[in-house]
């Protein structure tokens, strides 16, 4: 993975050097509780708050490099619960003698140079204005090429198509495209595959090249050697736009997506200093608690892509939190990750049995972390769009676009900014079906889509509501403004020209725009502005009705 800055690496061995100032302290009195007071204490609950300390350590310790004495502590830790668990006689002599040794321990620790923290792959955040991806084609057979770039051009993808695999080979040595995709039937004039010209571009790459194929293959043969060679998607025929772009989406605009965002709670607030710096060093949002207490309440406006939780913590357990949180059905989908020093096999099984999706081990190293998290963190992602985008349009489906609205409704509140909701519904649809068969009327509704998606904001909210009706939200827009955004919409998609057989017809909108009142919840905004589309059905439709 690439260097992480010079800066994070600083610290981190910063951050290391301060845990060993409060380490020695830590240990010095540990010890001299071993020396003084341990050989007449038979008081289980004074063992058991050692038991506590020096599990704390052992997971801290190795994480900022003191190997040693996180060895020894996990020695005592392990001993501790034996006997606090009944399993061994209450003997304490060896671990006295351990924790009485702990400093010196620390004196003699190997401390390794400040660059041996590895440096964590940075996952970019949200990219400026990043110039649209680019796509090369491969296709020989004219007809699929240009219906294809015709697809990824109406979603903003810069598409070049080549019938020629050596024009092809020879423009990716001057300019990398962002993805490739092959035709498996392509047979060029040197009488090569499009799975050949592919493993031959891809062999000259100095980091891999998405490839998608253009056609599914069920052949195992075939898949293994896509595989192989980097295809990471096959694009079904017949090609459906949606199906395509979500394909394309999922790993070509990642990196230009809002950053992953991780919820993490630990009582060792170094621990979570340190875990949080890796992260954010690493391109996360991150939001740390040391109390569990309010982990639902920050969840509600964090919207975390995934939970981190300690497993030991003295108020409430990691899994007792993580139940706590699976008893919401609106969090069943973010993976709950634990970061413990747990080596117990059976406690960890006993965690994830109760909820929880991964177990990682204290210390892990930087680079580890980053990977595990992210990869739980973009997989949640992902189902989460699939589930909430509907298949004809891609956009978000009614309950999925009403909470997200809920959310910036209340955010826009926070920052005393406008946001204006807009209800929308194409005219005389029922006409349109009735005249032209459903798969057109299909096509209105998905071009309707597509045109709003192309020129709203990328921070506005979008959605199917119903059949033929969306509804839309602009953060931080007043209404005249907005009536003005919708109208101009209204007017360019009143002009397309729309094809059934040889018969070619319009299709218009009417919409209603509403700020929301100082008391009103979404549902109510959502209805007024619904109120206002239907004074515009009622002022002769394909027109915009913003104040009452
Ligand atoms: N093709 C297609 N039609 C749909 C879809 N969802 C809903 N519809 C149809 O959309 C039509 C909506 O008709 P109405 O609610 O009567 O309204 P309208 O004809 O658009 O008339 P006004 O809204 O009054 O302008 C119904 O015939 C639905 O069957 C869909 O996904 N695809």
């Amino acid at each position: 993975m690439p260097t992480p800055s010079i800066d994070v690496a600083q610290q981190l061995a910063q951050m290391r050097r301060d845990y060993g100032v409060g380490l020695r302290q830590e240990l010095a009195e540990l010890s001299t509780w071993a020396q003084t007071a341990a050989s007449r204490c038979d008081s289980a609950s004074e063992w058991q708050a050692v038991r506590d300390r020096v599990h704390k350590i052992a997971g801290g310790s190795s994480t900022f490099g003191f190997i040693e004495v996180g060895q020894s502590c996990r020695v005592c830790e392990r001993e501790l619960d034996a006997i606090l668990g009944g399993r061994a006689p209450a003997v304490y002599d060896g671990i006295i003698e351990r924790l009485a040794a702990l400093p010196e321990l620390l004196a003699g620790a190997e401390v390794g140079p400040d660059g041996e923290y590895e440096v964590v792959e940075s996952l970019g955040g949200a990219a400026g204005d990043v110039e649209e991806p680019l796509i090369y084609v491969l296709e020989d057979e004219p007809e699929t090429g240009a219906h294809l770039s015709q697809i990824l051009e109406s979603f903003d993808y810069r598409v070049r198509l080549f019938d020629d695999s050596r024009a092809l080979r020879a423009t990716c040595r001057t300019q990398r495209p962002d993805a490739l995709i092959l035709d498996l039937h392509f047979t060029g004039a040197d009488d090569i595959g499009g799975l050949e010209v592919g493993e031959s571009i891809q062999a000259g790459m100095d980091k891999p090249l998405p490839m998608f194929a253009s056609e599914q293959s069920t052949d195992f043969e075939t898949q293994l050697r896509a595989v192989r060679a980097g295809v990471v998607g096959f694009l079904a025929q017949p090609l459906d736009p949606i199906r395509v772009t979500a394909l394309l989406e999922s790993h070509m605009r990642a990196h230009r997506a809002a950053p992953l965002r991780v919820l993490m709670v630990d009582d060792d607030k170094a621990m979570l200093d340190y875990h949080r710096l890796v992260l954010e060093s690493a391109g996360f949002t991150v939001k740390t608690l040391s109390e569990p207490d309010a982990t639902l309440a920050v969840m509600e406006h964090f919207n975390p892509d995934v939970l981190v939780l300690d497993v030991r913590m003295p108020r409430c357990s990691g899994p007792e939190l993580a139940q706590m949180v699976r008893y919401q059905p609106r969090w069943l989908q973010v993976p709950i990750m634990y970061l413990s020093a747990i080596e117990d096999a059976n406690a960890q099984l006993e965690a994830m049995t109760k909820a929880g999706d991964d177990f990682l081990i204290k210390p892990i190293t930087p680079n580890a972390f980053v990977a595990s998290v992210q990869a739980r963190a973009r997989r949640a992602r992902e189902l989460s769009a699939a589930l909430s985008r509907d298949s004809l349009t891609g956009l978000l489906k009614h309950a999925d676009i009403k909470e997200r609205m809920a959310t910036a409704l209340a955010q826009a509140r926070r920052r005393d900014e406008p946001i204006a909701v807009v209800m929308l519904d194409i005219d005389f649809f029922k006409r349109v079906n009735d005249t032209y068969g459903h798969l057109v009327g299909d096509e209105v509704i998905r071009a309707l889509a597509n045109l709003l998606r192309r020129r709203l904001r990328v921070s506005d909210m979008l959605g199917r509501y119903g059949g033929e009706e969306f509804v839309v939200a602009l953060p931080d827009c007043g209404e005249a403004k907005a009536v003005e955004i919708i109208d101009e919409l209204r007017e360019s998609f009143s002009q397309f020209q729309f094809s059934a057989g040889s018969e070619s017809f319009t299709s218009s909108f009417s919409a209603g725009v509403k700020m929301p009142g100082a008391d009103e919840d979404i549902q109510a905004v959502i209805a007024a502005a619904d109120e206002r589309l239907y004074a515009a059905k009622r002022a002769g439709r394909n027109c915009v009705v913003g104040h009452g």
